[in-house]
């Protein structure tokens, strides 16, 4: 079991809503409605520790509206570490129609001033400084709220780094792109994400693989490439794999990224062979898309899901940062 910290700078609760199909302009009537605590820091942190670890949350709370997180964190079993801050956090919705479109209207959330900036490192200084608090890994996901710009993340991110900590980051714009340069352990973009760091659009795999190279070739220790149902591309020192999940009709696609980043960072942290590190963070962020939420380990075909996931080395891709 490993200590993870996760920081959810601009944490939301996710207003999730199942209806047959969105007609825009129009009375749409819903199959399921729920309001879950979310953001994808707080997302990795569900799944981190529903598959065994200490997690601790963090990052900026609204004190106006934090009942649900608190719930959340209780259910959850982890470590409230989070701000609170003036105001409320946002309201994210998440439209999931019957075909599996999904339309998600994310709120900026609510902004973040210098001082409570500050009270966030000098927590994090502490916590990093405390043998018994100190986390194993540390995850920093999603998009920035008003108040933190990109060269912020980049700064926390080389802090935690120079502190010696592995840090995981999922953003995107020019948060990645600073972040990257800041050298984080891990990223994973998805496929937008990573076209928009790599100039480039990214509709092949071939296309993909060779930014994944990049990359890594940038410094980045796991570079972790997410193509929705095309699957998942993985370069690491010990190699590179691609892994294809089964097909799966879907429900909702919303935190299957948070899934499987979480899910690939607890197969690092357990020591994991590689193979059987992607293997069950694919099927288990494809178990997801079966329903609203992250994904759920314990569903009964989770084996099966597990064993319907193709993995493969690619031979012909040397880790120091070539197509051969
Ligand atoms: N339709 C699908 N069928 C099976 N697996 C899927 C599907 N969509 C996504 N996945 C799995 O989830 C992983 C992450 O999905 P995706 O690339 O859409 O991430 P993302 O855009 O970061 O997601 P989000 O931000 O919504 O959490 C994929 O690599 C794949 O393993
Ligand atoms: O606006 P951001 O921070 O980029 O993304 C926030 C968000 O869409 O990401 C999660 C899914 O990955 C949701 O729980 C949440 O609403």
């Amino acid at each position: 079991m490993a200590r993870v910290l996760t920081l959810t700078l601009n944490p939301a609760l996710d207003l999730s809503v199942g209806l047959e199909r969105l007609v825009p302009g129009k009375v749409n009537r819903t199959r399921e409605t729920h309001l879950t605590a979310a953001g994808k820091g707080v997302n990795v942190a569900r799944v981190l520790a529903d598959l065994g670890h200490d997690v601790t949350v963090s990052g900026f709370l609204g004190a106006d509206n934090d009942g649900p997180f608190l719930r959340a964190f209780e259910s959850m079993k982890v470590e409230d570490a989070f701000l609170r801050v003036p105001g409320e956090t946002r309201i994210n919705a998440k439209l999931a129609e019957a075909d599996g479109r999904v339309t998600d209207i994310n709120g900026p959330g609510t902004a973040i001033d210098a001082t409570d900036w500050q009270r966030l490192l000098d927590g994090l200084d502490t916590r990093i400084g405390d043998s018994r608090r100190r986390p194993d890994a540390v995850v920093i996901a999603g998009s920035l709220p008003p108040g933190i710009a990109p060269d912020n993340l980049a700064a926390l991110t080389a802090r935690l780094r120079d502190a010696g900590l592995p840090v995981w980051v999922d953003t995107s714009g020019e948060a990645l792109a600073l972040a990257i340069d800041a050298r984080p352990t891990a990223v994973k973009p998805n496929e937008q994400e990573l076209a928009a760091w790599a100039g480039e659009s990214l509709d092949t795999g071939e296309a993909r693989l060779k930014a994944a190279l990049r990359l890594y070739a940038a410094g980045i220790e796991e570079a972790v490439v997410s193509a929705g149902p095309a699957g998942v591309l993985w370069v690491s020192r010990r190699g590179a794999w691609q892994a294809i999940p089964p097909h799966l009709a879907v429900a909702s696609t919303v935190g299957a990224g948070d899934t499987l980043l979480a899910a690939l960072l607890h197969g690092v942290l357990s020591g994991h062979p590689p193979e059987q590190a992607l293997r069950l963070a694919t099927a288990l962020s494809a178990e997801s898309v079966r329903h609203m939420g992250v994904g759920n380990a314990h569903a009964d075909d989770f084996p099966q899901l597990q064993q319907q996931t193709r993995v493969r080395r690619l031979n012909d891709v040397d880790a120091g940062g070539a197509l051969a």
